[in-house]
């Protein structure tokens, strides 16, 4: 009988780098032959959260990646299955004793996957070791200690990604295994408006945000359209792990020491702590994605409009900044913070849907889906959290203030392109006459408004309000203060 030589495995998922990748580092450590693994798994293929645009960012970051990886005559096997059947195929020609990933916090069905992957490994004594993702901690009961533990883990140098030679599988090897595997084509579609995926546009990204772009950080934040370049814009590098939050921590931590905008690189800096902060909550939490973190919110009873839905997808609520926004979404994959609140709190206060139902549009339409940021954000901005400030958005006020010339507005929805700014605001404010000067036809060439903004505004306010004074709302928000902040009134709970 011949033996199987032994390889360790590196299974890639949402960490698609060589440097800083603590699961890459530790199974060089352990000095195997090592493969690193990448499966397209046909349950996220098929799940309603993702979409064409986050496939082609994967395929793009692991031709990228695949290029790193040249050097040292190895490449990622990249697969089109589940992961138990790749390392079923995978011990026919090998013997694997060792995998190697990061700690998802994910969605359902790959928390199910994780549990039946390790039901796998124990009973094929296979030793999957699971590493920290981002700071995030396993097994918390509260936040007592969390500020050290992710103080800890963000002052640890970014890890080098050092192989000896010959220690990766050669491309060799691997095309030979690539013969028992269906071989995903990792062609993307080119010329997509999206953001282009991989390590190496994400380090671009980077390097003009702290060579340049971030000295308006502040200022722009807000601004639908001066935020897409005053930001940083590493938000899907980060979320598909091109780039770690560690790594992009340091080098913020560093520029800061001789840099004339060190308020923005502080703010910035609070903001790669949030992305940490709001996956820590998901990883404790993972119910919710399907019910709010408040089990008080859970009598809260909305009838489902798809005619609503369907406008507010599309862009074509009535509402210029909230169809821009919606429209740009879908177009480019981005918004800024500010933006994406105000179409989540639209579609929850003014339109009074379930923000359940704003769910998987969103994730597919955002370039940079992370469940653990998307499922408490959609909560907090439907106001159900009981322990945030209820915010409702008043979608003109915001135009007004943070697209004053609606460059904006008039770029994602042409039709209004001819009308003057304050009308290009409000087009329903044309009376008959003025829509006659300006050939347009409001219910025609726009829609008319499809809720009034105020009366759903305050509905929606005095529902909320006194919902937040129920006896089990009260309960759970000093549950979720007690489990989820440390000094138990933190602002961004
Ligand atoms: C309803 C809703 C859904 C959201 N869904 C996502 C999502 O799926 N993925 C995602 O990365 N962000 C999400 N955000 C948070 C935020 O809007 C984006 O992270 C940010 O706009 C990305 O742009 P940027 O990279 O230029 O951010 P920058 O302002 O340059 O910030 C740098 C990084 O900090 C993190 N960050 C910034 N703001 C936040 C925040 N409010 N909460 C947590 N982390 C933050 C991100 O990793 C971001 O890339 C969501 C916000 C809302 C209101």
């Amino acid at each position: 009988m011949t033996t199987k030589p032994p390889i360790t495995v590196v299974w890639l998922k949402r960490d698609l780098r060589l440097h800083d990748n603590e699961a890459i580092y530790n199974a060089l450590k352990a000095n195997k032959p090592t493969l690193l693994l990448y499966c397209f798994e046909p349950l996220l293929m098929n799940d309603p959260h993702y979409s064409e645009r986050h496939w082609n960012f994967i395929k793009e970051s692991i031709v990228d990646l695949n290029k790193e990886l040249e050097a040292y005559n190895s490449k990622i096997l990249t697969v089109q299955c589940d992961i138990i059947a790749a390392i079923n195929q995978l011990q026919t020609l090998y013997s694997i004793s060792e995998i190697y990933s990061h700690q998802e916090t994910g969605i359902l069905v790959t928390f199910e996957r994780d549990k039946n992957f390790k039901r796998y490994c124990k009973n094929n004594l296979i030793t999957w070791h699971e590493n920290i993702n981002n700071g995030v901690q396993r097994g918390l009961k509260n936040r007592d200690n969390w500020n050290e533990l992710v103080d800890a883990f963000y002052a640890v140098e970014p890890l080098k990604f050092t192989p000896k030679n010959n220690q990766l599988l050669t491309i060799e090897a691997i095309k030979d295994l690539e013969t028992l595997f269906k071989i995903p084509n990792l062609n993307a579609q080119q010329f997509t408006p999206f953001q282009k995926g991989g390590r190496t546009t994400g380090k671009r990204y980077l390097s003009t945000f702290f060579e340049e772009r971030h000295r308006d950080y502040m200022l722009h934040i807000s601004k639908p359209e001066l935020a897409r370049t005053s930001c940083s814009r590493i938000s899907p590098y980060i979320a598909w792990g091109n780039l770690s939050v560690r790594e992009v921590y340091h080098q913020a931590y560093h520029l800061k020491e001789t840099s004339k905008h060190k308020k923005a690189l502080e703010a910035f800096m609070s903001r790669l702590r949030w992305q940490t902060h709001f996956i820590q909550k998901f990883e404790m939490e993972h119910t919710m994605e399907e019910a709010s973190l408040n089990k008080g919110f859970h009598k809260l009873k909305k009838s489902i409009s798809k005619d609503y839905q369907q406008a507010w997808k599309t862009g074509q609520t009535g509402y210029p900044m909230v169809d821009a926004c919606m429209r740009c979404l879908n177009e480019t994959g981005y918004l800024n913070f500010r933006m994406r609140a105000l179409v989540v709190s639209f579609f929850t206060h003014n339109l009074w849907q379930p923000w359940q139902e704003a769910t998987t549009h969103l994730s597919q339409m955002f370039l940079d889906f992370e469940p653990g940021i998307h499922f408490p954000q959609l909560q907090m901005q439907a106001g159900e959290t009981g322990i945030n400030m209820l915010r409702i958005y008043n979608p003109v006020k915001n135009s007004l203030e943070h697209d004053p010339n609606a460059t904006f507005i008039k770029k994602w929805v042409p039709e209004l392109e001819k009308l003057d700014t304050p009308f290009a605001h409000q087009p329903y404010l044309m009376t008959e006459m003025e829509q006659q000067f300006y050939g347009f036809n409001l219910g025609k060439d726009y829609p008319k408004p499809i809720v009034d903004l105020e009366t759903t505004r305050k509905k929606a306010g005095d529902t909320l309000w006194t919902l937040r004074k129920d006896k089990t709302v009260l309960e759970e928000s000093k549950r979720i203060l007690r489990k989820h902040t440390r000094n138990k009134r933190l602002s961004k709970s």
